[in-house]
């Protein structure tokens, strides 16, 4: 019966085949104990759909191995950026030296933690490079002396270095069919798009910490003031304003979305879930009549499931 559903390579079967990892504890406690690498990685799936929905859902539609490679990367990603949220502004930046010191040690292959220890084991399994880490650490530290963008070109840096840099990590463990620079410049693109729609999507959490992400000459090429947006004004030319940045964030989707095929066909179902997915955020945004002060836009988990044959569609063509 089973092999049948296998044979039958469908969303419906491969949710069916794959349903025990939907359970609270993915691998079985005799295994964890007998492989320490098991349980580092049964930690980061945890930490994993502690935090993301999204990502969970999508790290799911990945084989066995890629799959706790991703949820590794997951963990110490989320942990640079909590690390960096935890900190006042201005705070003192030798903390980022610090973690950098230990991101040298498990490219090592050692590690202070269970979360180190599986990214050491994922380093040593995937070709993984350490430059999108370093660059990762860089974006954070812009977190602490930067609060403002002045334009497009700055904040793309910022974008490049906090999110398309885990484009470039996927890609080492999801495999290329052709890693040429395109690829890459495709796989960044998906993660600048996406942190973009993060902006989007959290405007009034990061005004509340005074901090302001979109590009300010477009705030003045809409009129629209840092006191309007720190007084939460929602009005035309805050919806223009939006409009504007959705427009920006889709085209760089839509860029993204013509890197999939170089993807090995096993990890391109994740992929376009993930995509369509975060980029549902854009049109949450725009049907809560871009009132994201005060209002989280999101992606109900029942819509999630729909759009996963959608996903699996398109990773078919
Ligand atoms: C497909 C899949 C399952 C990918 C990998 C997941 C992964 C390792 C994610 C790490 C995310 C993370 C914690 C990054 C730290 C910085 C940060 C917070 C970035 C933002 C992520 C969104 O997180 P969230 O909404 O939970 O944010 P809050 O803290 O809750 O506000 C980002 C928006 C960046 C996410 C970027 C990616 C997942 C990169 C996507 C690119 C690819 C998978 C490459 C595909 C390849 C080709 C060729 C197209
Ligand atoms: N354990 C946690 N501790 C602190 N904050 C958390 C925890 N889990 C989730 N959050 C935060 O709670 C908020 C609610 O998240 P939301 O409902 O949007 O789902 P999500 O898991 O963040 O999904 P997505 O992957 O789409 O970002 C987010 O800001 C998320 O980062
Ligand atoms: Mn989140």
């Amino acid at each position: 019966m089973w092999s049948v559903w296998k044979v039958c390579s469908s969303p419906v079967s491969y949710v069916l085949v794959h349903s025990p990892d939907l359970s609270p504890t993915a691998l079985p406690r005799s295994m964890l104990a007998r492989d320490k690498s098991l349980e580092s990685y049964e930690a980061c799936r945890q930490l994993t759909a502690e935090y993301s929905k999204t990502f969970y859902f999508a790290s799911l539609l990945f084989p066995m191995e890629k799959r706790r490679a991703i949820w590794a990367i997951y963990a110490w990603c989320r942990r640079t950026d909590e690390l960096v949220d935890s900190l006042d502004f201005k705070a003192d930046p030798r903390m980022l030296d610090r973690w950098q010191e230990r991101l040298d040690k498990i490219f090592g292959g050692g590690g202070e933690d269970v979360y180190d220890l599986a990214l050491a084991d994922a380093v040593r399994n995937f070709p993984l490079e350490i430059r999108p880490f370093l660059d990762m650490i860089e974006g954070m530290r812009m977190d602490l002396t930067q609060a403002r963008y002045e334009n497009w070109e700055e904040l793309h840096t910022y974008c490049y270095r906090v999110a398309g840099t885990v484009g470039l990590m996927s890609c080492a463990v999801m495999g290329l069919v052709d890693d040429c620079p395109e690829a890459r410049r495709r796989a960044v693109a998906l993660g600048v798009a996406k942190q973009m729609t993060n902006i989007l999507r959290d405007v009034g959490e990061d005004a509340r910490r005074g901090r302001i992400y979109l590009p300010l000459e477009d705030l003045r090429k809409f009129g629209y003031s840092e006191e309007d947006l720190f007084a939460y004004v929602v009005d035309e030319r805050w919806a223009a304003l939006m409009e504007f940045e959705i427009a920006r964030a889709e085209a760089i989707y839509l860029e993204a979305e013509k890197g999939i095929p170089y993807l090995i066909p096993d990890a391109r179902w994740p992929v376009w879930a993930s995509l369509i997915l975060y980029r549902r955020i854009l049109t949450k945004v725009r049907s809560n009549g871009y009132q994201n002060f005060l209002q989280r836009a999101y992606v109900p988990r029942a819509e999630k499931f729909l759009l996963l044959p959608v996903a699996w569609a398109k990773a078919q063509t």
